[in-house]
């Protein structure tokens, strides 16, 4: 017998609070219509004279595929596999040990540019299993266990990202507060720099800072919070607003000398601009008012970018697909 699940979630753009929310500040944070798709099936072997059971997993957008003896597990799997490998246990009393699993992933979320990737990762993942040994989807138990995959991939993550991606629209998020709230941008643009960053890496950084600068930090973080709760009040302010939260991102150390550079030439045309994310790389978001795509890119045609996009914001979370 052959059971098959495919389900997507979007990823995400933090708008503002990145990093202060961390430290349970508010954040605003909306999905955005690009998504990863992944597929589970569990196919029960009738003579299988191996006794193997295996879980084939195939990542379409980094051709990699692994097979791997699930009654021989080690613990040296790239931190995906170990991801996968983690839900596969909490979920494994409901599967025969005369089956196959098989994972496919394919994504339209740019991985490691501060969009999201990991946690549609995660909220996909759980909610492949969730789907098939539950037949159901319960978002709470989904984003629950999936921010416990988010740490495999971070640490100890705020939950934004995870939170997003499973309930979709948009949030006022803290580690104490999910409200979801109506929040549109016109011209809203992410600007790839393709500059690879770690969020892991951004997070110990900001640690740091907070540590050695206990007063200046903590100043910082609040005037953070104070930026996102007057974009949620202010909408109208939100230029301004994008422009302080990234010298306040920038005080955290968070921003690089090639995001200063793109962001001058931005404002040098009055279009305000932000890190989105860890920074130290990654992306950008700009409220680009008329330019086109091409306009941008002529502007910043002697700096790192990789890509412009224009997306759709404030779409569906986690959701059980026909086609993968
Ligand atoms: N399409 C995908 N296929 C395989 N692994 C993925 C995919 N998308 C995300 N991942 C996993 O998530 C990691 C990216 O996480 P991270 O660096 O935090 O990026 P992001 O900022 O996009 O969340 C990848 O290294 C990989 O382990
Ligand atoms: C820096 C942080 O606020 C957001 C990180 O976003 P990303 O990993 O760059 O997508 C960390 C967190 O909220 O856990």
């Amino acid at each position: 017998m052959k059971k098959t699940v495919i389900v997507s979630s979007p990823g995400k753009l933090i708008i503002g609070g990145e990093h202060a929310v961390v430290y349970g500040r508010r954040a605003l944070v909306t999905s955005i219509g690009m998504r990863l798709y992944m597929e589970l099936t569990e196919e029960e072997i009738e003579n299988n004279e191996t006794n193997k059971s295996l879980l084939k997993i195939l990542f379409h957008d980094t051709n990699q595929h692994y097979s791997i003896d699930l009654l021989d597990i080690h613990d040296s799997y790239p931190i995906e596999i170990q991801a996968i490998l983690y839900v596969y246990n909490r979920f494994k009393s409901f599967i025969s040990n005369q089956s196959h699993l098989n994972i496919q992933v394919r994504s339209e979320i740019p991985i490691g540019a501060g969009l999201g990737s990991s946690a549609a990762f995660s909220v996909c993942l759980v909610g492949c299993f969730y789907l098939l040994y539950y037949k159901t989807f319960n978002q709470e138990d989904i984003n629950q266990l999936s921010y416990k995959v988010e740490c495999i991939f971070h640490g100890t993550p705020s939950g934004i990202d995870n939170t997003i991606s499973t309930y979709g629209q948009s949030l006022v998020y803290s580690r104490t507060l999910k409200k979801h709230i109506n929040f549109h941008l016109s011209n809203l643009a992410i600007i790839d720099t393709g500059i690879p960053k770690s969020t892991k890496k951004m997070v110990d950084l900001v640690r740091l800072f907070i540590e050695n600068n206990q007063k200046d930090g903590e100043k910082c973080l609040n005037d953070i919070e104070l930026c996102v709760d007057k974009m949620i009040e202010y909408p109208e302010q939100i230029n301004q607003l994008f422009q302080q939260n990234q010298q306040l991102l920038k005080c955290l150390g968070v921003s690089t000398i090639e995001i200063d550079n793109i962001i001058q030439i931005l404002a040098d045309k009055n279009i305000s601009a932000k890190i989105t994310g860890a920074g130290g790389g990654g992306c950008l978001i700009a409220l680009t008012s008329n330019f086109t795509k091409d306009q941008i890119l002529d502007l910043l045609k002697d700096n790192h970018i990789k890509s412009i996009y224009f997306v759709e914001c404030g779409v569906e979370g986690l959701r059980e697909e026909q086609i993968f």
